[in-house]
């Protein structure tokens, strides 16, 4: 039998899935959080299985669609929270070349779990600016990414399995496998887009985006439906309503900026008429690779140093499928799927 003691530094989501991950193979952990998370809480937190762009399913979202759905039952279950909201996604076509796609989506099978036929005019909202048609795609909702985090942390201190503490690198000695004096077996980097500045992990290629979101009041928007065309508008459990969100890259400020705003107001305007009010804005970092996909593995040179990274814009959706696949490969039960290891980096950056 294995016995692990795993250290996970980060306690947002790819910690806390990490945690209720390696609790379900009985594998002692420990995370250690510096509370002050800039991107998990600020989450929208919708799980949307397209990419509008080219109108396709996005990576992976057959496997980790019921995955999640599994994942985040079992948790609220566990935790007794609610924080997965089953709710679906209406999407207002950009043009009639978006809308012809759709049409061919409707027509493949393999899109059937995902792409619902288009609306009719009487079911569309008044307030929606309806060039093109538009049509709900299946999605199973949204979490409540500020319930999720609090309850998961309230959850995970109770079992004294998180400290509030920032890391210490000078504290930690990868040869002897301590932290601050105390013995682990494996060391798991899961700090997102601060990432960038880990001595051991800072060399690979993060491609960080900071977010911004509007908190907006409105007596006219549906509560039971998420709306999407070039911004989104998401319902809260609190009655408010999420405008979002905007991209930048090059930049490791979490303030919120004017420019955002007027941004994210304009795209709003060629959305809906409805009137709004806005009531709060938030700014968070996407921790990113350049190409894209999660960054996960161990270090090259240090044995049992591990990252669980690079979850970009779409972590509520990938966190539990590949924290259950990096335990597995913690166990040494599976390897990672070549995609996500971080293996595709080393050739540039270490000699055989
Ligand atoms: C504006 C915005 C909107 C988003 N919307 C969505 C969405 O709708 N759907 C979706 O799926 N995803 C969304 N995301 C993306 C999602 O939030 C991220 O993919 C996810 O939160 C990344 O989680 P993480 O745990 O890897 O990183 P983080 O949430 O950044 O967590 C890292 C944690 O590590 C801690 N830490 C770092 N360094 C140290 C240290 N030295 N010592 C101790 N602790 C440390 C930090 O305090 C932090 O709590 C959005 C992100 C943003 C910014």
């Amino acid at each position: 039998m294995i016995i692990l003691s795993v250290l996970i530094v980060g306690g947002g989501l790819s910690g806390i899935c990490l945690g209720h991950t390696l609790e379900q193979q009985n594998i002692d952990f420990k995370i250690i959080d510096c509370n002050q998370n800039h991107s998990s809480k600020v989450a929208a937190g919708m799980i949307n299985p397209m990419t509008f762009r080219r109108m396709i399913k996005s990576w992976k979202a057959d496997e980790l669609i019921p995955f999640l759905n599994q994942f985040y039952a079992q948790v609220e279950e566990k935790i007794e929270e609610k924080f997965l909201f089953p709710i679906r996604l209406r999407r207002a076509f950009a043009s009639e070349h978006e809308r012809a796609l759709w049409i061919e989506r409707l027509n493949n099978p393999q899109y059937a779990n995902f792409v619902n036929p288009i609306e009719r005019s009487e079911t569309t909202p008044n307030y929606l600016k309806d060039n093109f048609g538009n049509a709900f795609i299946s999605t199973p909702g949204y979490i409540d990414a500020k319930t999720f985090m609090e309850a998961n942390h309230r959850y995970f201190i109770q079992k004294d399995c998180l400290q509030y503490d920032n890391f210490d690198y000078s504290a930690l000695d990868v040869e002897n496998k301590t932290y601050d004096s105390k013995a682990y077996t494996q060391l798991v980097f899961a700090e997102g887009f601060q990432g960038e500045d880990n001595p051991f992990f800072g060399y690979l290629p993060f491609k960080n985006a900071k977010g911004e979101v509007l908190t907006i009041n409105s007596s006219d928007f549906r509560e039971d439906e998420i709306l999407n065309r070039k911004c989104f508008v998401l319902p809260t459990k609190n009655g408010d309503f999420k405008l979002g969100s905007t991209y930048a890259w090059d930049t490791k400020s979490t303030e919120p900026t004017q420019g955002a705003r007027e941004a994210l107001l304009e795209r709003y305007e060629g959305l809906s008429t409805a009137i709004i009010e806005v009531v709060g804005h938030e700014a968070g970092i996407r921790p990113t690779a350049a190409d894209r996909r999660p960054m996960l593995g161990e270090h090259p040179q240090y044995k049992d140093l591990f990252i669980f990274n690079g979850l970009g814009a779409k972590g509520y959706m990938l966190a539990p499928y590949f924290a259950d696949a990096f335990v597995k490969y913690l166990m040494g039960k599976a390897p990672l799927d070549k995609e996500v290891d971080i293996q595709r980096f080393y050739k540039k950056h270490f000699k055989k």
